[in-house]
């Protein structure tokens, strides 16, 4: 069985993101992404810069650490990364922590599809706009949706919003899946920012913005907007 390249096992800790914010949950992050997004807050996943420190473990072994980290304190785990949507080898994983009566969710940007995506209970597709200078595969992202919706999976799209443009990006989005729970959530331009009220400041204002944006649009309606809640409490730091 093919190993996963793991860079963080930690928690337990709230999921500051998305469709189940507030969940308590551990997480898991796999090395590696097909693509290189401007702001990722997460970098040290794809650059190189941590490269020393991917541990590959078997599924049962990455079992055994999260019950080491998390002790008996959890019943959900959270996959992100990178991109864990390149990894096939997360079937088996799942498997195991099913097999343990464990609740999953993945955060994946779209651009790939792994049959065991219907497998997960709650699934984030994070399609990336014009600020990450990252350009999607519509097709791609049409088929993945097609198929989530078709076998029944939990699924929302989170997409991140910086700018105008950002906002532009998600009406389209929103036009092309009027029926997909849709999430818009604060971009954090200051990742590297270590005072933490300085962030909070900015992250609050940035949200007050993006609330104003989308309460008078005229496309994006039934949506949510949310800020990335675990920077409010731990700002820019890793493994929380
Ligand atoms: C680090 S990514 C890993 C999973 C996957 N590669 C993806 O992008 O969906 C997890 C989530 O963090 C979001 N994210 C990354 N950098 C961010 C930033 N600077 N501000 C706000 N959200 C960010 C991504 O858009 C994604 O929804
Ligand atoms: N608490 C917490 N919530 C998160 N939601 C998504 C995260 C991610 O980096 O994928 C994340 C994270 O790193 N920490
Ligand atoms: S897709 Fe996700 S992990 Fe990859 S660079 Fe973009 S935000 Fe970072
Ligand atoms: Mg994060």
């Amino acid at each position: 069985m093919k190993k996963l390249p793991v860079l963080e096992i930690f928690g337990p800790t709230i999921q500051g993101e998305g469709m189940v914010i507030g969940q308590k949950t551990m997480f898991v992050r796999t090395a590696g992404c097909d693509y290189s997004c401007s702001w990722c807050d997460s970098a040290f996943t794809w650059d190189g810069s941590a490269k020393k420190d991917i541990q590959w473990m078997t599924a049962e072994e990455v079992w055994v650490k999260l019950q080491e980290v998390g002790g008996e304190s959890f019943s959900h785990v959270t996959i992100s990364g990178g991109n864990p949507g390149l990894l096939p080898q997360i079937a088996e994983f799942i498997r195991v922590l099913k097999a343990n009566g464990i609740q999953t969710a993945l955060e994946t940007q779209g651009s790939k599809w792994q049959d065991w995506f219907t497998e997960i209970d709650e699934l984030t597709i994070s399609p990336k706009p014009p600020s990450s200078h990252m350009e999607i595969d519509e097709e791609v992202l049409r088929k993945i949706v097609e198929r989530l919706e078709e076998s029944g999976t939990t699924f929302s799209l989170k997409t991140v919003i910086f700018d105008e443009k950002d906002l532009t990006f998600a009406r389209n989005l929103y036009k092309m899946f009027p029926n997909t729970s849709f999430f818009l959530q604060v971009g954090n331009e200051d990742t590297a920012e270590q005072d933490h009220q300085t962030l909070l400041m900015t992250l609050l204002k940035k949200y007050e913005w993006l609330v104003e944006e989308v309460m008078k649009d005229s496309v994006l309606k039934n949506v949510r907007v949310l800020p990335q809640l675990h920077t409010y409490i731990w700002g820019n730091k890793r493994g929380v």
